[in-house]
Order: C-alpha cells, then structure tokens, then sequence
C-alpha cells in the first residue's frame, strides 16, 4: 500500500485492547512509524513477533511495521502525536505514568468515547488537566468505529475533532488510509458527547431486543435518544449538526445495530434478566456506558435538560426499572402530548422548552459556563 504520509513520522498508541490496536494499525498502514503502548509485557512481544493480538482481534493480522512495548519510554520516544486508548476510568493514572516520556510540542489526541465518573469530565478535558497543556494541542476522535469491522479493512470514516483547525487537519493526514477516511471539525464538545451518549442509547437498544421488543420500538428509541443527545451536547456548547454527523447519528446507528458493540450486548443481557452485577461480570472489554449513566445525568440536571430514556437506562440498571418497561417516552413524569421538536413545546406543553431555555441560560450564567462538561 502507498504510504500517504512522509515514512519515518513517529507516533504512539496508548493502550493495546480492541480500538487501540485497530488504530496503530489504521496509523501503520497509512504509513506513519507506529509504536504501541500495552499494559501486559506478553501482549506487547505477541504483536511485535507474532503480528497478533489475539485476545481482542482474533483473526487479524497486524501489520509488519508495527512495534509494542510494554514501556511508556520506549513507546513515547519522539512521537510527534500521541493517540490514547485506555479505558476512561483509567486515563489519568496513566496520563500521570505517561507524562514524563510525552514531548513538549506532542499533538495529543483521544480514541475514548466515556467521561470521568468521580468528576464528569471529558476525555480532552481530563488530558488538558492532567498534562497542563494548550488545548490546541488536543483531539478526539469519534465516529461509527467498530474495531473488528475497521481490522478486517471494511470501509468507514470518523471525525478528528480540535479546537484547532490546523491539528485537526495534521491528525487527519496521519489517522487516513484506503479503509478509513478522517474529517476534520471544531467542535470538540458535541464530538466527544456524541461518542459518550450513542452508548448509553445503545444500552437501550440492547435491553428492549433482550426483551424481544422489534424494530418499531428501536427507531423510537434511536430517534429520541438522538434527540437526547442533541439536547444534552448543545446544553453543553456543542454545535447540533455535531450530533447530525459521524460522532452523533453516525455512531448511534453502528452501535444500536451491531453485536459487535459491547455497549449493545450489555444492555442486552440486562433485556434477558442478568442483574447488573451478572453483566458486568459476562463483560470482558471496556463497556464505557455503565460508568457513564450516572455522571451524564447529572451533569444534565445541572443544565436541565430532559434525558428520559437515558434516565430509565438508570433505573434498569438499579434493578428499579422491569426491562419490559422500558419505553422510548418524551418524559417520565407526564403523559400530557407533547412536541416532539423541542421547539413544538412552546405550543404543546405549556412553554416547557422556552421555560427550559430560561433555565438553561440563568444555569450557564450562575456557572459561567464552566461546568465540568463545558469549556
Ligand atoms: N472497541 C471499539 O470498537 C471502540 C472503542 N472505542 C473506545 O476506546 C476506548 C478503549 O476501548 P477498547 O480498546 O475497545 O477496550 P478494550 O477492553 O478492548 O481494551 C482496553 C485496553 O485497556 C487496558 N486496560 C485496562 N485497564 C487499564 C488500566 N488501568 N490502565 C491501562 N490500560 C488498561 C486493557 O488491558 C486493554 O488492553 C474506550 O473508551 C472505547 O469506548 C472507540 C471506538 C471504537
Ligand atoms: O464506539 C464504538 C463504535 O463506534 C464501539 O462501541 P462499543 O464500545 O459499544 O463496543
């Protein structure tokens, strides 16, 4: 394959599970010199002298010019752009292990798709934190990315989003090659929320198909749950056509269809009546919505908005909520008719929307706009 960028230009891949393997050799094959971070010595050495990571991409081969170590030094060393894959629970102790080896000028860009439990924050925000550095710096990268599907070279595309224009681009050029094609956007917010939130609608899939629940009842969920997630990113400052794009509808649509999303099969399990606690023991890779439920909802109260379905998410998870009870409501508390653009409200239910816009703006006031999903 013809290599699209200059041989030689160094990068690093933090994590070896599913998405970050599939990445460095989404990287290596568009020709970048990839170096592969991974927790387990064993792991490091099978995908540099095996070409394998059989435990997460069973049936891959990897590329030849891939390299893994099991030491960040090692991994670090003159990467110009750095790509993290860890789970989200786990990303600041080991951005505190990491921080040492990451060169000054680094581009430092996140694969993950959950937020902080203990404080909510994004992805990019916990990495501007921890590792002091200009966001425009940072990236996210989001879209419809099943792993196996990318590994075995089947088509699709993502969106590398910054807020800079120029390190968006400088990360499209390297994250490109035949199968997977990356756009460019500024709108890091309703990106990376677009990645978080498709999980917890994907959970409410998967329980209504345990249930045996079809299709109609899916649709209704995957459209209101969009409309969730638009609400809640704009809530936030993203731009609405974020969510209309590859790291909104884009996602949505693979993860809700697919059983190769772990999201999806957790929420499915739930469907059959496994306990949450069953789950997360069947569960063998990372399954960022469990974590997420919780501090998103939160962090929509602080905004009020309206989250119903991913609110019922909550409750069957709890055990508070039968499966089958599950339904793609507008509200929970209300069977009054209601629009269902948050601007029919306005006529439909008693000024609902302009009441919850009113809210919304005197909400961003009192916190100036610095709440630990914002900017
Ligand atoms: N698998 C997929 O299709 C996609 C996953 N993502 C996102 O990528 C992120 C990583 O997910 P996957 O690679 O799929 O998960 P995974 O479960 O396949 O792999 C996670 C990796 O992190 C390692 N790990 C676990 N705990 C760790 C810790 N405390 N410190 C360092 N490493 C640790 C595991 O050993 C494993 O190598 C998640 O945020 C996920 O939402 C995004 C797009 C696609
Ligand atoms: O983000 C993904 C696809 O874009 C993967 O989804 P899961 O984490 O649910 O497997």
């Amino acid at each position: 394959m013809k290599p699209k960028v200059q041989p030689g230009k160094r990068v690093a891949v933090l994590g070896a599970g599913s998405w970050g393997t599939t990445f460095a050799k989404i990287l290596a094959d568009g020709g970048a010199d990839v170096m592969l971070w991974a927790r387990r010595p064993e792991l490091a050495r099978e995908i540099s002298e095996g070409r394998r990571n059989s435990d997460y991409l069973p049936g891959i081969n990897l590329p030849v010019g891939l390299r893994a170590t099991s030491r960040l030094d090692l991994a670090l060393l003159g990467a110009e752009q750095v790509f993290v894959s860890v789970p989200s629970q786990s990303l600041r102790e080991n951005l505190i292990q990491a921080q040492p080896y990451i060169s000054e000028d680094a581009i430092v860009v996140s694969l993950m798709k959950g937020v902080e439990r203990s404080s909510g924050m994004r992805m990019s925000t916990v990495i501007e934190q921890v590792l002091q550095i200009d966001p425009a710096r940072i990236a996210a990268i989001s879209g419809p990315n099943l792993a196996l599907e990318i590994a075995k070279e089947q088509p699709t595309a993502a969106v590398v989003s910054s807020a800079s224009l120029e390190t968006a681009q400088a990360v499209a050029v390297l994250a490109t090659t035949r199968y997977f094609r990356s756009y460019v956007n500024t709108d890091v917010i309703g990106t990376e929320f677009g990645g978080v939130l498709k999980n917890l609608i994907a959970l409410a899939i998967g329980i209504v198909d345990g249930v045996g629940y079809g299709e109609n009842t899916k649709a209704a969920i995957i459209t209101r749950g969009l409309v969730e997630m638009t609400d809640f990113s704009v809530a936030y400052g993203a731009h609405p056509e974020t969510l209309a794009g590859l790291a909104g509808l884009g996602d949505l649509i693979a993860t809700c269809q697919s059983p190769l999303s772990r999201n999806n099969t957790a929420g499915r399990l739930l469907g059959q009546g496994y306990s949450y606690n069953d789950v997360v023991k069947q569960m063998q890779q990372t399954t960022e919505g469990l974590a997420s439920v919780g501090p998103i909802l939160e962090l929509a109260r602080a905004r009020g908005v309206e989250m119903p379905i991913v609110e019922q998410v909550r409750q069957v998870l709890a055990g508070t909520l039968k499966p089958r009870d599950l339904a793609p409501h507008l509200t929970t508390d209300s069977d009054e008719p209601q629009g269902e653009r948050t601007t029919d409200d306005g006529q439909a239910h008693g000024g609902a929307a302009l009441w919850g816009a009113v809210k919304r703006t005197f909400d961003q006031l009192r916190h100036s706009g610095r709440g630990p999903g914002g900017n």
